[in-house]
C-alpha cells in the first residue's frame, strides 16, 4: 500500500530543497545563454540609447522656431547642413536654424526637436517649415529604453531571446548564470524497445525517455538519456547506481506502484532516504521520491500521460526551485462547455481543449500519449471537488 502525500504536503517538502543542494555559479557568454537561469541581478551599466536622438527622417530644429507656422505662412529656417548616422553632429543650433537629421542619428546640441521630413520643404540653404513642433517630438531621449544603474534583470530570470536583446543593447556580454542542473533518465520495464528497432506485439517504444529528455531541456537543464533497462532489481541499480553519480537528479519512469517487478522503490531504498511514495494526483498517484547526500531520484509512472503530468506538475517544481526561478505561468480563462465529474481524494490535471474561449475536456486514459499534441493545456481540479458545471470559469494552465 503507498503511503499517498497531499500536493500540500509535496510543497512543503521541497521548500527545503535548496538547502540540499546548493547549484555552482558560471560566466557565460551571451551567445550561448538562452534558457539559463541568472544567479545574479543584471544591473545597466548605461543610459540606453546613451545619446538624444531622432526617430524620424527631418529637420532637427529649436521648437520655438516652429510656433504657428503652417502651410500658408511656413517658419523659414537656415539650414545648417546633415547630421551623418553614427558620428556626433559638429553644429550648435540658434535660433533660426535647422539641420538635416536621419531616423536615429543624434540630436546637435541646441536642437530640442524634430520636424518630419514631410511638414517641410527643403529650398536652398534653407527649410520652409508647415507644421509646429513641441518639445521632445520626434526624439528618443538619451535614457528613455534604460537608464544607468536600473536593475535591468533579476536574478532567477529565465533568459529568453528579448533578455538576451537587452544585454546586447547594454554591452553586458558575459554574465553568471546557475550551473545547468543534470538529470539522467532511465527507462524500465521488459517490454520496452527503442523508437529506432522494431517493435513486435506486444512490446512498447520508449516513450517516456524521449519525452522527458526533450522535457528537462526545454527547461534548461541537460538531460542524459541512460537508455531502456529490464525489469531486474541488479541491473536498475547499476545503472541508477551511474546516473545518480553523474548528475543531479535520476528520473526513472516506469516501475513505480508496487507491483512484483516494480523495484524503483528498491532501488531507491538502496540509494537514500524515500521522501514519499505515493502523490494524491490524478494521474500520477504511484510517483516516488528520495534524496541521497543532495541528489534526487524520482520515480515517475510508466503510463506516458501520467508520466508527462507527473514531470510537468511535479518534477518541473522541485527544478524551478533548485535554480531559484521566477516562474511566470501562462494560464488562459475559459468558461467550461461541459459538466465534468471527478471523485473526491486526488487532486485531477485534465487535458483539455479550448475552442473560442470554451473548454473540452480530452478524455484520455493515462496510457495515451497522443492527447498531448492535441491539447491547449490543463485543467487543474482540486482533491475535494467532485467536479465542475457547464459555464463555470477555470483557468487553464499551459
Ligand atoms: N494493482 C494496481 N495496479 C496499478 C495501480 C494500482 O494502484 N494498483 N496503479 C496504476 C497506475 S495509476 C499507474 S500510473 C501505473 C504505474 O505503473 P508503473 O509506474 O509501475 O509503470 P509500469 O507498470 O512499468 O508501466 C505501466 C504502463 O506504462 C507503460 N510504459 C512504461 N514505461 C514506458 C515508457 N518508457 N514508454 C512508453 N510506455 C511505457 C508500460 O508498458 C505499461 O503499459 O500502474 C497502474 N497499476
Ligand atoms: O496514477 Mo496513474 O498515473 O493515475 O494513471
Amino acid at each position: 500500500m503507498l503511503k499517498v502525500i497531499t500536493l500540500e504536503e509535496f510543497i512543503k517538502l521541497i521548500e527545503n530543497i535548496k538547502e540540499l543542494q546548493e547549484l555552482q555559479e558560471e560566466i557565460i557568454d551571451i551567445d550561448r545563454i538562452y534558457n539559463r537561469v541568472l544567479s545574479k541581478d543584471i544591473i545597466s551599466p548605461c543610459d540606453l540609447p546613451g545619446f538624444n536622438r531622432s526617430s524620424v527622417d527631418g529637420y532637427a530644429v529649436k521648437a520655438n522656431d516652429t510656433y504657428l507656422c503652417s502651410d500658408s505662412m511656413p517658419s523659414v529656417l537656415k539650414l545648417l547642413g546633415e547630421v551623418k548616422i553614427g558620428e556626433i553632429p559638429p553644429f550648435v543650433i540658434s535660433e533660426g536654424e535647422a539641420v538635416y537629421i536621419p531616423t536615429g542619428g543624434m540630436l546637435p546640441s541646441g536642437a530640442d526637436a524634430v520636424v518630419m521630413i514631410e511638414d517641410s520643404e527643403d529650398a536652398f540653404n534653407e527649410v520652409l517649415i508647415n507644421k509646429p513642433v513641441a518639445k521632445g517630438e520626434n526624439l528618443v531621449m538619451s535614457d528613455e529604453d534604460v537608464v544607468k544603474n536600473e536593475v535591468l534583470l533579476k536574478k532567477g530570470t529565465t533568459i529568453k531571446p528579448h533578455h538576451i536583446g537587452v544585454l546586447a543593447g547594454i554591452g553586458v556580454t558575459e554574465v553568471c548564470v546557475k550551473e545547468k542542473i543534470k538529470i539522467g533518465i532511465v527507462s524500465t520495464g521488459d517490454e520496452l524497445v527503442s523508437p529506432y528497432s522494431s517493435c513486435p506485439v506486444p512490446k512498447v517504444r520508449d516513450i517516456n525517455g524521449f519525452y522527458l529528455k526533450s522535457a528537462v531541456e526545454e527547461d534548461g537543464c541537460e538531460g542524459r538519456y541512460y537508455g531502456i533497462v529490464s525489469d531486474n532489481k541488479e541491473k536498475l541499480n547499476e545503472v541508477v547506481k551511474v546516473a545518480l553519480n553523474e548528475n543531479n537528479i535520476v528520473l526513472i519512469s516506469g516501475g513505480s506502484s508496487a507491483g512484483n517487478k516494480d523495484f524503483t522503490i528498491d532501488i531507491m531504498e538502496r540509494h537514500g532516504k524515500v521522501l514519499f511514495h505515493g502523490l494524491a494526483i490524478k494521474p500520477g498517484k504511484p510517483t516516488l521520491m528520495s534524496e541521497c547526500n543532495g541528489k534526487y531520484i524520482i520515480g515517475l509512472p510508466g503510463h506516458p500521460l501520467s508520466c508527462a503530468v507527473v514531470y510537468k506538475f511535479i518534477v518541473k517544481k522541485i527544478l524551478d526551485k533548485m535554480y531559484g526561478r521566477i516562474t511566470d505561468d501562462i494560464n488562459t480563462e475559459g468558461t467550461m462547455g461541459v459538466n465534468y465529474h471527478k471523485a473526491r481524494g486526488r487532486e485531477e490535471y485534465l487535458p483539455v481543449k479550448i475552442e473560442e474561449g470554451v473548454i473540452y475536456p480530452l478524455y484520455a486514459k493515462s496510457s495515451a500519449i497522443s492527447v498531448l499534441s492535441k491539447a491547449d493545456g490543463f485543467i487543474k481540479l482540486p482533491r475535494d471537488c467532485e467536479g465542475i458545471e457547464k459555464g463555470e470559469k477555470i483557468i487553464v494552465m499551459r
